[in-house]
């Protein structure tokens, strides 16, 4: 069983994927953001660095889909904070339509993603965590990394309206749309409860 959980910087999906992970014993897959070597230039120059970036997520996630693979095939649980489908159909997409990516390294970067995406199988289950502009501030403010101080709200909007065109149009497997907006799983566990039962209604259709 492998659970996926995507959504846009600081909806929750670091939070919720290790409380999922606990709570079904199953192994938890990361973003190693601090390693990042592009990751703080790349907020500082966006148009300098956006192909760099890219490539790097595109290869670390890469990477990551292949051990989960492994883990599946020893019929392991697994958690995923992030896939492989944002960085192309979300990040490089907006990148590039914000005139912030070349068309010519744009192409080269969808080059790469379509060699890899067919040798990646999809999650059993998406899990979209949906928040508003106002809920992501306030949980980016509450992170507090340095690079993120100055992400710009028409930034977050543009990647919010891309994560609501794409999840309209997903049909690699089951979806679950979770609205965020009003939940704090950090501090009341009936909340974490709620998310629980729906997934377990959508992919074994208990409750
Ligand atoms: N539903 C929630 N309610 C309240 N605080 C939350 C919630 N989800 C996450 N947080 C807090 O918001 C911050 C960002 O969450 P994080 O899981 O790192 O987001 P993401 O991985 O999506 O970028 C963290 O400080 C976390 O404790
Ligand atoms: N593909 C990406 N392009 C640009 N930025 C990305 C990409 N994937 C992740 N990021 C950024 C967004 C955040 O600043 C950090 C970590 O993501 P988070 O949503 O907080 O887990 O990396």
């Amino acid at each position: 069983m492998h659970i996926a959980i995507v959504g846009n910087i600081g909806a929750g999906k670091t939070t919720l994927a290790n409380k999922l992970a606990h709570h079904f014993n199953w192994e938890v897959f990361l973003e190693d953001v601090d390693h990042n070597p592009y990751l703080k230039d790349f907020y500082d120059d966006m148009p300098r660095w956006a192909f760099h970036l890219q490539v790097y997520f595109l290869n670390s996630r890469f990477r990551q889909t292949q051990r989960i693979k492994e883990l599946q095939q020893a019929s392991k649980g697994v958690i995923q904070d992030r896939t492989i489908y944002e960085d192309a159909h979300i990040f490089a997409a907006n990148l590039h339509e914000s005139g912030l990516m070349t068309e010519r390294d744009h192409q080269n970067y969808l080059n790469l993603f379509q060699s890899m995406i067919s040798m990646v199988n999809p999650p059993d289950l998406l899990l979209y965590l949906k928040a508003d502009l106002p809920k992501l501030i306030s949980q980016i403010e509450k992170r507090n990394r340095d690079y993120e101080n100055n992400i710009k709200i028409e930034y977050l909007k543009n990647l919010n309206e891309h994560y609501e065109r794409w999840i309209s149009s997903y049909s690699y497997g089951k979806l679950l749309i979770v609205d965020v907006n009003q939940l704090d799983y950090v501090n009341n566990p009936e909340d974490l409860g709620v998310i629980v039962d729906k997934i377990n209604s959508t992919l074994f259709g208990l409750f």
